[in-house]
């Protein structure tokens, strides 16, 4: 699935509009009548009791007006106020006469904006992809008497006041809904850690805008959904064989950081490898060899921490970094890894806090290695973010500098490739904040990139996907905060089979 900015919604709406030979008001309606279904299956009118639907001067406030009609006539008590505005959209005029009269309309001015009653159903149309400067004045006002009012909102397309795409002043006013419900495709402002609080929950309900648009719309940036990876994972081939699916090398675990080895060799395993080997300090050779039977494993000659490199002919791809420490004869074998590699690597954890701690590094890293750093590991890595969409950007420069994919873990991670595309993960559930569950995919990830049937990109899409969607389907059985690390991997064959495909 592809993101798209505001500007090109308004196109996909021009081009929908065109080759449909349908109106702009015909599209108002079909979106507000989405949203409108989405209400009713969640608020019954004895629920949601007044429900007060605030509208701007543009086509959000239209879908509002919309809006209040079909619920007026579904049964529910509504109630409309107006932002004063001296101009107004056509579409929002068309459906300002449509409104009922029976729906009381008033326009709210700043000098005496009406109580709103905690707990009140706030429908927020005030603005949507329009917005294109922070709010002042009489819109300002509004929006901080309905988040003072404790009013239970839902936003239409955007929370009003947040810009689609865009960062802006952090002290701007903004809704903070509880749901935000968008039109087709998520905006790029609703994936953000930093607009969590005005967004509240969000899904974006099809409005049938024209697939040939969105087929053909250029964006470099992406939602991981099943769409997007449909034939990407082949099937597992008859007469396979334990070569078929590759021979990976895990180097992992330090004294009182064995666990990260066996989260992520169970995980390596579970992501289907072919062979796996585990190099360990000594202190884990036994754990590694009971924990983890189906793996070989090589025990470092140093005690407690890795202190060389074993010959790496035999392997498909190599993945270092899950408890691994930081000690100087670890780095020496990251420069020797990254100096020797003739294979995939996969980094994470300790391994990118030495790269973060000895940048010269970097210029050994080689090319398509994938690196999966959670937002304080990429810190190191770079620089602080001044924001999100910062963030971003020092992640797209840093895989394009690097020629790697770095995955930057989170809700809705945010995979960055070396021809500058963002890939943004739809899977997952904040049962993953908890310790081990990078291990779990650095395995994951390490699986699929020693199978030599997957490309660099195909290998961290899926890795990423299948991570989360492990974690959502264990969730199941343990509920978020029930769910561990160590339960992960036993969901992750599961979340793999959903995405196989058959070839006809
Ligand atoms: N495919 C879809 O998603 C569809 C979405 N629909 C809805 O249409 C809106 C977008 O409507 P639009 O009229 O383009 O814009 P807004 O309603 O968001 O804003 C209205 C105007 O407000 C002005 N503006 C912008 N920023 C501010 C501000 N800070 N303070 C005051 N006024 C502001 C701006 O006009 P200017 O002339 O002042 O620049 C906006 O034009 C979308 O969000 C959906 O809800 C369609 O209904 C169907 C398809
Ligand atoms: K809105």
């Amino acid at each position: 699935m592809k993101l798209l900015t505001a500007a090109q919604t308004r196109q996909a709406d021009a081009a929908t509009i065109e080759q449909e030979g349908i109106s702009s008001a015909d599209l108002m309606e079909r979106a507000a009548a989405a949203f409108t279904d989405w209400f009713c299956q969640r608020l019954s009118p004895a629920e949601a009791g007044e429900v007060l639907v605030v509208c701007g001067p543009g086509n959000n406030g239209g879908d509002g007006l919309v809006a209040a009609r079909l619920l007026h006539h579904g049964g529910y008590r509504v109630q409309v106020a107006l932002l004063p505005a001296d101009k107004h959209s056509a579409d929002f005029e068309l459906n300002r006469q449509r409104l009922p009269a029976a729906v009381p309309v008033a326009e709210w001015a700043p000098a005496q904006l009406p109580a709103v009653a905690p707990g009140t159903v706030v429908v927020d149309a005030l603005f949507g992809t329009g917005l294109n400067r922070p709010l002042t004045g009489a819109a300002a006002a509004l929006v901080a008497h309905l988040n003072t009012s404790k009013a239970r909102i839902v936003s239409i397309d955007l929370p009003s006041g947040l810009l689609a795409d865009a960062p802006q002043p952090a002290d701007s006013p903004v809704v903070q809904a509880r749901h935000t419900i968008t039109f087709e495709l998520p905006k790029l402002a609703l994936l953000l850690p930093q607009n969590a609080r005005y967004v509240g929950r969000w899904q974006a309900l099809p409005i049938g805008l024209s697939p040939q648009f969105l087929a053909e719309a250029d964006t470099d940036t992406y939602l991981i959904d099943v769409t997007l990876l449909a034939g990407r994972l082949p099937a597992r081939p008859t007469f396979s064989h334990k070569g078929t699916f590759g021979h990976a090398l895990l180097l992992a675990g330090s004294r009182g950081k064995l666990g990260a080895a066996v989260l992520a060799a169970r995980s390596c395993l579970h992501g289907g490898v072919g062979l796996l080997t585990v190099q360990v300090p000594a202190v884990g050779y036994a754990v590694l060899q009971t924990a983890v039977p189906e793996a070989m494993c090589l025990a470092d000659a140093h005690k407690h921490e890795l202190s060389e490199l074993p010959d790496l002919k035999p392997y498909n791809a190599v993945g270092l970094g899950p408890g691994i420490g930081q000690d100087d004869a670890t780095r020496a074998v990251l420069e020797e890894l990254l100096c020797t590699a003739p294979v995939p690597l996969v980094l994470d954890a300790d391994a990118l806090n030495l790269l973060g701690a000895n940048r010269s590094l970097l210029d050994l890293l080689p090319p398509d290695t994938l690196l999966t750093p959670h937002p304080k590991e990429f810190e190191r890595l770079t620089e602080p973010a001044r924001d999100d969409y910062h963030r971003l950007e020092l992640l797209r420069d840093f895989a394009r500098r690097h020629r790697c994919y770095v995955l930057l873990k989170g809700a809705y991670s945010c995979l960055a490739t070396p021809d500058g595309q963002r890939y943004f993960n739809t899977t997952g559930n904040p049962g993953l904040a908890t310790g081990g569950t990078g291990d779990v995919l650095t395995g994951l990830a390490l699986a699929l990139r020693a199978d030599k049937r997957l490309s660099p990109l195909d290998a961290a899409l899926l890795a990423t996907y299948a991570h989360g969607r492990a974690a959502d389907l264990a969730a199941v059985h343990t509920g978020q905060a029930g769910l561990t690390a160590g339960a992960l991997p036993h969901y992750i064959g599961r979340a793999l089979q959903e995405l196989t495909t058959e070839e006809f």
